[in-house]
């Protein structure tokens, strides 16, 4: 239906199907409970080509498939392409990163990163490493067995939470990590306007937790002109304390639609990422050994009270291969999205101005003449140079690449520190299933029977 406004002499659009009016082929895009993968791979198998149109929450779309097309959305940002998200994302994260493009996008980027640079990280290595062995020694201590998915997202959060708004009440944090959760579950999802859909109750949790941040910067401004809080302390107050290049500084409803993207952003991705690794080390003893023995080296090195610090961290460079692999394997986030801003041709299609582009990580990490021998889970792949340029992409790439990466690399890795150095531990459910919602969730919550190390109680 959609096509056929776009008659036009010279190169065709790519194949491929527009499905029905307004909801196009949303639904079986996040229908499965492999998410869009298997959706895009039988798109590949029908047109034969590694480039396809759709209509997706409510836009037309060129999916990219392959390290060309990651190429080509990474390389021509302001250029030929802005980062688009789909509208219904857009008005969840109002104005933050995230919904800016061009100049205005280098700025919000340039004041996140002093939070987030490697540089900015050094710094907070201790305090992850304090945040972690809190978490295990009041949540896992003790126990025969948790869920371990429910006490990852606790773990993940606790740290967002601490180090972007310096929320330390375990309750407070709770409350809004059920927000976020309903929240993630409707991101993706269709703006039906009727109460009771996904998007809708995620927009209601979106209202709630934008007027509990708001209330929280409201006493931190306080606090700031009494001189009872330090501009340095964490994000929010860095966010309200200083000004741009120009001399601008954030207006309040950008601080807080930030801080909201940060909090996300900064946990759910990390903590299905571990939620992936917990398992696979669970049946993959081999690979659990070899991190044991590499941790057990870092904190051999260190008193037994000494806080990990940035030094530690890049001597985890197996356990990071492990995670990358995992990446690889099992990404966390499926893709991301850009939009044209004029029309142009990618492999002798015609793309119009105006649609959403596509990239996605999966059709990259499993091609066996980047990855040979795909289905072999393999850590060495990640040693020396590592993949080719565009075919290993968890994390995105060009200037709308992940800002977090450092800080989940840190987070993750402060976390398997602790945990693998004290536990070791057996699948409840060997055979739960990992569903795609729209991030990797466990059906059960992962529950694992675990068994402490003699040396390190
Ligand atoms: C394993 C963990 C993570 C994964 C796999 C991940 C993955 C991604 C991906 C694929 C994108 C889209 C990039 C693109 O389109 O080129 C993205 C964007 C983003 N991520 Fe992450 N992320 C992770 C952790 C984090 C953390 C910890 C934070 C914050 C502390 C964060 C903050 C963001 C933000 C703010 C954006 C939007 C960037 C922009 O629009 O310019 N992420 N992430």
């Amino acid at each position: 239906w959609w096509c056929s406004q776009h008659h036009q002499k010279g190169p065709k659009l790519a194949p491929g199907t527009m499905g029905w009016p307004i909801i196009g082929e949303t639904l079986q895009f996040i229908g499965g409970s492999e998410g869009p993968e298997s959706f895009i791979k039988e798109k590949i198998q029908k047109c034969g080509i590694h480039v396809f149109k759709t209509h997706l929450l409510g836009s037309p779309v060129a999916v990219f498939c392959g390290a060309t097309g990651n190429k080509f959305l990474f390389s021509n940002e302001n250029r030929v392409l802005v980062n688009a998200w789909p509208a219904s994302v857009g008005r969840i994260f109002g104005n933050s990163l995230i919904t800016t493009t061009g100049d205005e996008a280098k700025r919000v980027r340039k004041l996140l990163m002093a939070f987030l640079s490697p540089e900015a990280l050094h710094k907070f290595v201790s305090r992850m490493d304090s945040v972690a062995r809190e978490h295990l020694k009041t949540r896992w201590n003790g126990k025969p067995e948790v869920k371990a998915y429910d006490m990852i997202k606790a773990y993940t959060f606790a740290l967002a939470c601490s180090l972007f708004a310096s929320i330390e009440r375990e309750d407070h944090s709770a409350e809004l990590s059920v927000l976020f959760t309903v929240l993630v579950k409707g991101l993706m999802r269709l703006d039906l306007k009727i109460p009771g859909t996904r998007y809708y109750k995620a927009k209601t949790a979106t209202q709630a937790l934008k007027r509990e941040l708001r209330k929280e910067m409201e006493v931190r401004k306080e606090a700031l002109r009494e001189g009872r809080a330090s501009p340095k302390q964490d994000l929010l107050s860095y966010l309200l304390t200083t000004a741009d290049d120009q001399g601008g500084y954030m207006s309040d409803a950008e601080v807080v639609d930030n801080i909201l993207l940060l909090l996300f952003a900064g946990h759910d991705t990390s903590s299905s990422t571990l939620l992936i690794v917990l398992k696979h080390l669970a049946e993959k003893p081999y690979f659990y050994n070899e991190i044991l023995t590499e941790q057990r080296e870092i904190s051999q090195s260190k008193d037994k009270e000494e806080l990990l610090n940035w030094k530690d961290i890049q001597k985890m460079k197996y356990t990071w291969n492990v995670v990358c692999e995992e990446l690889r394997v099992s990404p966390s986030v499926a893709g991301g999205y850009r939009q044209s801003l004029t029309d142009f041709t990618f492999a002798g299609f015609h793309i119009p101005k105006g649609w959403r582009l596509h990239w996605n990580t999966h059709t990259t990490h499993k091609v066996a003449e980047y990855f040979p021998d795909p289905e072999k889970f393999d850590p060495s792949r990640f040693e020396g140079k590592g993949p080719p340029p565009y075919t290993f992409a968890p994390f995105g790439g060009g200037p709308r690449m992940c800002p977090g990466l450092e800080f989940a690399r840190v987070e993750i890795l402060v976390f398997l520190h602790n945990l693998v150095k004290n536990y070791e531990w057996r699948l409840v459910f060997p055979d739960e299933k990992i569903k795609i919602d729209p991030m990797p969730v466990a059906e059960k919550g992962l529950p694992i029977r675990l068994n402490r190390h003699q040396q390190d109680s």
